[in-house]
């Protein structure tokens, strides 16, 4: 199947170092939408997995985080496309989970979700520990220069990563 994963804050939605803590605050990237949808259009399935420790450190709750994304699918839906599983991390830094990226528990979750293989899928991101959990996995590390995307190329990336403006500039990859 056509898999691709993308990381949230930072290639879907702006990104704040203050969390993005209500639907207010959930505001698209330009073109990242479109670009959900085209791809679904074009027989991709799009997932996300994301980490939401704000909901551990109480600056949100469950309500307004399934608001955020019930208005992403409703967004992409109007463009005609279809987003696919989102998976979150609810935990804090020292909870220890499984879950929380860098550690690659969400991507596992969403390959058994499908009943498919990681193995090269382009998992998108803005962090390096986005990267770093593409690379436990066998995935395709991407990086885009939106969000923290910046920062995460001014440091060191692991071999192999392809690094993109935005999520725009991925999709238009993927799709020939
Ligand atoms: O990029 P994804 O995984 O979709 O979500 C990242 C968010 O959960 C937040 O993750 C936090 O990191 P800590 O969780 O505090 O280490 C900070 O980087 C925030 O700026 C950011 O909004
Ligand atoms: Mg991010
Ligand atoms: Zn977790």
């Amino acid at each position: 199947m056509k898999l691709l994963i993308l990381d949230r804050d930072g290639v879907i939605n702006y990104d704040s170092d203050a969390y993005i803590k209500s639907l207010d605050e959930w505001i698209p990237l330009p073109g990242a939408v479109e670009a959900i949808a085209r791809l679904s259009r074009a027989g991709w399935t799009v997932a996300v997995a994301t980490n939401q420790s704000g909901l551990a450190r109480g600056y949100y709750d469950q309500t307004a985080l399934e608001a955020m994304h019930a208005r992403l699918r409703q967004l992409v839906a109007e463009q005609g496309g279809e987003l696919g599983l989102i998976v979150h991390c609810p935990h804090g830094p020292d909870d220890g989970c499984d879950c929380r990226k860098p550690k690659p528990g969400m991507l596992r979750q969403i390959a058994t979700h499908y009943d498919t293989s990681l193995a090269g899928v382009w998992f998108v991101g803005d962090s390096g520990g986005d990267l770093k959990a593409a690379l436990a996995v066998g995935c395709q590390p991407v990086l885009v220069k939106t969000g923290k995307g910046l920062l995460t190329l001014a440091q060191p990336l692991p071999a192999g990563t392809l690094v993109f403006d935005d999520l725009a500039a991925v999709a238009s990859q993927l799709i020939h």
